[in-house]
């Protein structure tokens, strides 16, 4: 073709790892294309953790001046959702402007193109009119978007999305988070702490479901206390829409028929790769495939990586990020380390939050380890006096004497993770962990409880 154009290497979807990854190789020296149909950043920066942990970060700071009465006095709350509402359009995402994205990656070398690409073949991509030639290859980081589940009457109603509930501009008075993952879990509560009345209906028997059962219990009961309404081991049986309302028809887990009546309805049932329509099949990989197989270097296919959720290895922005460091080692004839997955960990922001890392106690025993584990019931002299739930579970693969897993749920979760994640990581053994002396009275020192607790 004419209009061929030669370059090193083309960067398809430009999600946190492949804007990374462009922006590394053309600072290495190579000519980088860049491609994204919608924003630079993807998902996390415009619709997802930012905005999302901005709008939590709001709600805590309301649910911390409800405790007030508790703990110092008395304080009156009147939440204005406007406020968060602003930060998150000029702060986070400047009006879902990537002009500042865009000017950053074309500073460091790329040539960015907006549009729709497709692999051509191998180290082949179009997009627009252009045929972009790329002589290292292609890396392909396209990402996910919202699923809709096969529910009758709901294409066509005006459900939220993450996205439509990250850009809202007021707290619905009333609302149906559909799916108790991370997202419907995360945005359920900060909405509910602005004042929208909600009900929460997950298919499966517990919220949280790729966490421990003890981590999903507490945030339940938090939840609980909170005023959501639990629905779980429901199923959305319709959805309709009439004059402004929607109607959600529910069969609970006792078989009984439930009428959720909302101002809002927000679909958070779980991701679809954006694989279908980026030309799979003409390198020989299965376009109607839930993920792309990788090996240890990101590498997918001739002349091609692959990073971030497509990978199924784990739907973070920090695993996007380090498959990214991976990927751009190869492309640049750098040596390892490899890719790992033995302590992914991840955070998801309740509250309590629920910080994470490896194998749940099941996933342990599903992989045959010998398995042993020693769990707390509260974050020790720190969480009593701070007030709130708390626990610390730990996984140990007794045999191989290092932990493989571990939780830890409270208001600092997801920090505590930081030492859990570093014993996991770097497979610490449990002896040497115990002769760890942990600073009185912190909420991490509860993992020293845990650790006791495996001889029980
Ligand atoms: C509400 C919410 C909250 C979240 N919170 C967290 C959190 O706190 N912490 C965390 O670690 N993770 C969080 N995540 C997950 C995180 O956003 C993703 O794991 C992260 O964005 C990494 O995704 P990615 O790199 O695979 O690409 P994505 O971010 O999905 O980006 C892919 C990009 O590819 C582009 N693209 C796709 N197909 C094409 C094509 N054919 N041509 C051109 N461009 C294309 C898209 O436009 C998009 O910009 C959250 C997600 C959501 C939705
Ligand atoms: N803090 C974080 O790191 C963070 C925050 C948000 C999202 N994420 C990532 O983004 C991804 C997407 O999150 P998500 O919460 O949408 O997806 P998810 O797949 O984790 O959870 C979706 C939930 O919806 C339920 N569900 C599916 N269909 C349903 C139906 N018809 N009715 C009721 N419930 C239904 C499922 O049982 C599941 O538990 C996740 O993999 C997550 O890890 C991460």
């Amino acid at each position: 073709m004419s209009d061929d154009q030669h370059v090193d290497l083309v960067v398809l979807g430009l999600g946190p790892g492949g804007e990374s990854v462009a922006t590394q190789a053309a600072q290495a020296g190579m000519s980088v294309v860049g491609i994204d149909e919608r924003l630079v950043g993807g998902e996390c920066p415009y619709f997802g953790c930012i905005p999302s942990k901005m709008m939590i970060r709001a709600a805590g700071t309301l649910a911390e001046a409800r405790r007030v009465g508790t703990y110092a006095g008395s304080a009156e709350v009147s939440p204005d959702f406007s406020v968060v509402a602003r930060r998150i359009r000029e702060e986070a995402t400047t009006d879902w402007d990537d002009a500042v994205a865009v000017q950053r990656l074309e500073d460091a070398g790329v040539r960015f193109v907006r549009g729709h690409g497709r692999l051509a073949g191998p180290g082949v991509v179009e997009v627009g009119g252009t045929r972009f030639v790329a002589s290292v290859g292609v890396v392909l980081n396209t990402g996910t978007s919202p699923a809709a589940p096969p529910v009758d009457g709901l294409a066509g109603t005006p459900y939220w999305t993450n996205r439509e509930a990250l850009q809202a501009t007021e707290a619905p008075n009333s609302l149906v988070v559909v799916g108790g993952g991370p997202i419907g879990a995360e945005l359920a509560q900060a909405y509910a702490r602005f004042g929208s009345r909600v009900s929460l209906v997950q298919s499966g028997p517990r919220i949280l479901p790729a966490d421990e059962p003890e981590a999903s219990e507490v945030v339940a009961a938090a939840f609980a206390d909170e005023g959501i309404q639990l629905l779980t081991g429901a199923t959305v049986g319709s959805v309709a829409h009439a004059d402004g309302r929607f109607a959600v028809h529910v069969t609970d887990d006792g078989g009984t028929d439930v009428e959720l009546d909302a101002d809002r309805l927000l679909v958070a049932a779980g991701r679809r790769p954006n694989l279908a329509d980026i030309g799979l099949d003409t390198v020989g990989l299965d376009p109607r495939a839930r993920s792309v197989d990788v090996d240890e270097r990101m590498r997918a296919g001739e002349k091609l990586w692959a990073i971030g959720d497509i990978t199924a290895k784990g739907p973070f922005t920090h695993m996007s990020m380090y498959q990214a460091g991976i990927a751009v080692r190869d492309l640049t004839g750098a040596d390892g380390p490899w890719a790992s997955y033995h302590a992914v960990p991840r955070a998801t922001y309740t509250d309590p939050e629920v910080g994470a890392v490896g194998m749940t106690e099941q996933q342990a025993r599903d992989a045959g380890a010998d398995v042993r584990t020693g769990v707390t019931s509260s974050l020790g002299t720190r969480g009593w006096i701070h007030g709130g739930p708390g626990l610390v579970k730990v996984v140990e693969d007794r045999s191989a004497g290092h932990l493989v897993g571990a939780t830890a749920v409270g208001s600092t979760g997801g920090e505590i993770l930081a030492m859990l994640a570093t014993a996991v990581h770097a497979r610490i053994s449990t002896a040497v962990l115990r002769e760890q002396v942990l600073a009185y009275p912190t909420f991490h020192r509860a993992v020293s409880d845990a650790l006791a607790d495996l001889d029980r």
